[in-house]
């Protein structure tokens, strides 16, 4: 269910009734839209600086950035737990920053939230975490019952219903983070670095019932975070953001597959495959004086230009001889990326000049005199 709106009202003409649930918002129309939002706290910590962009309508969009980017700041405007200095945060074209108090605990509901240590209550079971919500909005015991069951159900946390939040590991304990964020049948789900407190498997685990739920329920979802695996495991979209300036946003292949900034770049790094040592440590920066001896080659391949993979046959046309020494290719949203280090023969290169070896960016990165 989604709100009835077609152009951004002003916040004089909002009423409770602007935010009931209607039946067909424009599918093209941005689900969130950050128009020149700037937050300066006080003590004068400009966390963000006219930051605008627009989050599409059912998609996984990602914002990452490092330590005190603004991530935080930004995932909290869209309900208003942080209010915008300036500029405007629109949710389904209502600028949230107008809305009255009720209003504000109507568009709270319609959006849940995860967080990274799951602020569950331990004096509570997991049912009783779960449907606490409802129990406040008034709901009634019996449909109390019913959604929480659903809920736990569709989490996988069926058989711990009467569980207390201590006998949980903590996955289980972010699924109930989630059932509880579901519990208003929201269209928004926000999450705060929801993963950085799990295990790599865990994370593995919780990032994929994210994603199903985001394509059984249709819901939009916005995360947060420092780790670009985590953007390329289940986003559509992801936002760089630097020191309260948005670097760079796109689609997650074009993003990993040709970074524009600094920023994004050093986020990147720990998935990429740089040089080994062992290598490094013996590469000369020209071609042995006696003759012979090979080319290290670095090749880069974004995605753009051989999306559908990687021809064997054109890396080899650079020398029959070319060895694959490091590397790897991800497919990301449909498209082959990735870097390899490659070894040539001196001589060969040479001759390769103008063949069909065609990655989409290369450098020689230095010769070693022997084999390697
Ligand atoms: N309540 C506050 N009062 C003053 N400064 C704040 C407040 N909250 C955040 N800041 C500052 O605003 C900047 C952005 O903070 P924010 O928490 O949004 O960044 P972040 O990218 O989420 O960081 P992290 O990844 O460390 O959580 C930081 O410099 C931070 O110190």
């Amino acid at each position: 269910m989604l709100w009835k709106r077609a152009t951004a009202p002003s916040a004089a003409q909002l009423t409770a009734a602007n935010l009931t649930p209607a039946a067909s918002p424009d599918p093209s129309s941005p689900h969130i839209l950050f128009d020149g939002m700037r937050k300066t706290y006080p003590g004068g910590v400009e966390a963000l600086q006219a930051v605008s962009f627009a989050i599409p309508r059912g998609s996984v969009f990602g914002i990452i950035g490092r330590s005190g980017a603004g991530k935080s700041t930004l995932l909290r405007a869209i309900n208003m737990l942080e209010r915008p200095s300036g500029g405007r945060v629109l949710v389904d074209g209502i600028d949230v920053g107008g809305l009255g108090e009720e209003d504000l605990v109507r568009l709270r509901r319609r959006i849940g939230m995860i967080f990274q240590h799951f602020n569950l209550l331990s004096a509570k079971t997991v049912r009783e975490n779960v449907g606490l919500p409802l129990k406040v909005a008034g709901v009634g015991a019996a449909e109390v019952r019913r959604r929480v069951d659903d809920l736990l159900d569709l989490v996988g946390l069926a058989d711990k219903a009467e569980v207390y939040p201590s006998k949980l590991s903590g996955g289980q304990k972010q699924r109930v983070g989630i059932a509880r964020a579901l519990v208003h049948r929201p269209e928004i789900l926000l999450c705060d670095e929801a993963t950085s407190a799990l295990d790599p498997e865990t994370t593995h685990a919780i990032l994929g019932l994210l994603r199903d739920i985001n394509a059984k329920l249709g819901l939009t979802i916005v995360l947060i975070t420092h780790d670009m695996a985590v953007i390329r495991a289940i986003c559509d979209e992801v936002m760089v953001l630097d020191r309260g300036h948005r670097v760079e946003h796109g689609p997650v292949w074009s993003v990993f597959g040709t970074p524009q900034g600094d920023a994004t770049r050093a986020l990147l790094r720990p998935l990429r495959h740089g040089l080994p040592d062992d290598i490094a440590r013996r590469l000369q920066p020209d071609p042995p004086k006696q003759g012979g001896g090979q080319a290290v080659l670095s090749l880069r391949f974004t995605g753009e230009s051989h999306p559908e993979g990687i021809s064997l046959a054109s890396l080899l046309a650079l020398a029959p001889d070319a060895k694959l020494l490091h590397g790897g290719i991800d497919r990301i949203q449909g498209h082959a990326q990735g870097d390899l280090v490659i070894a040539v023969p001196v001589a060969a290169m040479r001759s390769a000049a103008g063949s069909r070896f065609s990655p989409d960016s290369w450098k020689v990165l230095g010769y070693v005199a022997d084999d390697v």
